[in-house]
C-alpha cells in the first residue's frame, strides 16, 4: 500500500515534505535568463531542488495553482516535475484540494490518479460532504493511491467554520465540526490500513495551531497527517512534532521556507538549491530535536 511506502520513506529520510510552490517571483534571474519558456524555467528550478534534496526528502508536494497560473505551459511543468519525482521512486502529493458532486469527483480522480497528472496522493476538501470523497476510494482500494483530506487547516480562517460546535443525531454531546469530519474519515479509513498501522486515507492538520494537537493525535491513532504551516506561517518544530507518533505518522510541509531560503544570502541566487537543502536539514533537525513523541 502507498501508505506503507510513505511510512518507510519517513523512517529512512525524516518528516520533511518539500512544497514545490514555484512562483516565477521565487526563481533566480539566471534561470529565467537561461531558458525562454515558462515550462522549462519552472521545471529546471524544481529539478535542481529535487536533485539536491531527494536523499533527505520522503515526499514532494506540488500545489497545482502555482502551475495553473501559468496556463498550459505551467501544467506542462507540473506534469514534468511529478514525472521526474516519480521516476526517481519518490512519492508525490498533488495538492489540488478538490471537492464536488460524485460524478465530477470521478473525473477529478481520473485526472489525478491516471494519465498526465498522475500522483500518489492528492488533497481533498470534504466540506461538500462525504459523497464527494467516495469516488476516490476505488483507487485507494487498489493499493497504490492515497488521499489527504482537509481536517483542521493552518490558516486563521480555519476558526470561521471548522471550529464550530455542532451536534448531530449520532452524538450525545456537541463537538467541533472538524472532529465530526475526522471521525467520519477515520471510519472510512479503517478499511485501508497498511502493515505500518496507518491508513491510506490521511488528513491535513495545520501545524500552526498546537492546542488541540495531542487530542487530534490521540483520537486518530491510525491516521497519517500532512502537516502544513511550518516556517512562513509560523509553525515550529515543537508545534508540528505533537502531531507525530514515535517520529512517524506525519509529514511536515514547508514551501516558501525551503524554496526561497536562498533569498537571505548574498550568494543565494547562484546556490539556491544548496540553500534549499540547508533549509531541509535545519527543519529536519528542528523537528527531530523535539524527540520521538
Ligand atoms: O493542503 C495543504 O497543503 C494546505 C493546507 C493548509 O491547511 N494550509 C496550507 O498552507 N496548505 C498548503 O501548504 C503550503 C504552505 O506553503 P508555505 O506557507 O509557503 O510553507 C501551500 O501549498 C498551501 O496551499
Amino acid at each position: 500500500m502507498i501508505i506503507d511506502k510513505l511510512f518507510k520513506e519517513v523512517e529512512k529520510k525524516g518528516n520533511v515534505c518539500v512544497g514545490l510552490d514555484s512562483h516565477l517571483e521565487y526563481i533566480p534571474d539566471h534561470i529565467k535568463e537561461k531558458y525562454q519558456d515558462v515550462d522549462e524555467i519552472l521545471f529546471q528550478f524544481n529539478k535542481n531542488i529535487i536533485d539536491r534534496t531527494m536523499d533527505i526528502v520522503p515526499v514532494y508536494k506540488l500545489q497545482i495553482a502555482f502551475y495553473e497560473a501559468y496556463g498550459i505551459k505551467g501544467l506542462v511543468a507540473y506534469k514534468r516535475t511529478i514525472e521526474y519525482i516519480r521516476n526517481n521512486g519518490i512519492i508525490t502529493i498533488g495538492d489540488i484540494k478538490r471537492g464536488d458532486i460524485a460524478s465530477t469527483a470521478e473525473m477529478y480522480a481520473k485526472a489525478h490518479f491516471e494519465g498526465d497528472f498522475q500522483v500518489d496522493f492528492i488533497t481533498l476538501n470534504p466540506y461538500m460532504g462525504f459523497d464527494s470523497i467516495t469516488p476516490y476510494l476505488k483507487y485507494i482500494d487498489k493499493g497504490d493511491k492515497g488521499i489527504f483530506v482537509l481536517l483542521r487547516t493552518s490558516n486563521p480562517g480555519a476558526k470561521d467554520i471548522q471550529y464550530l460546535e455542532i451536534s448531530s443525531s449520532e452524538d450525545t454531546q456537541s463537538k467541533k465540526l472538524y472532529y465530526h469530519v475526522g471521525d467520519k474519515l477515520y471510519e472510512m479509513g479503517s478499511k485501508y490500513i497498511g502493515s505500518c498501522g496507518y491508513s491510506s486515507i490521511g488528513a491535513v492538520v495545520g501545524g500552526t495551531h498546537r492546542d488541540e494537537a495531542e487530542e487530534i493525535r490521540g483520537r486518530y491513532k491510525n491516521m497519517f497527517f500532512l502537516i502544513p504551516g511550518y516556517g512562513h506561517q509560523g509553525g515550529k518544530g515543537e508545534d508540528v512534532a505533537l502531531y507525530l507518533s514515535d517520529g512517524n505518522g506525519g509529514v511536515v510541509n514547508s514551501s516558501r521556507g525551503i524554496i526561497t531560503a536562498y533569498k537571505s544570502y548574498e550568494d543565494g541566487e547562484e546556490n539556491y538549491d544548496k540553500y534549499a537543502r540547508d533549509a531541509v536539514l535545519a527543519m529536519k533537525e528542528d523537528i527531530e530535536s523535539e524527540g520521538r513523541v
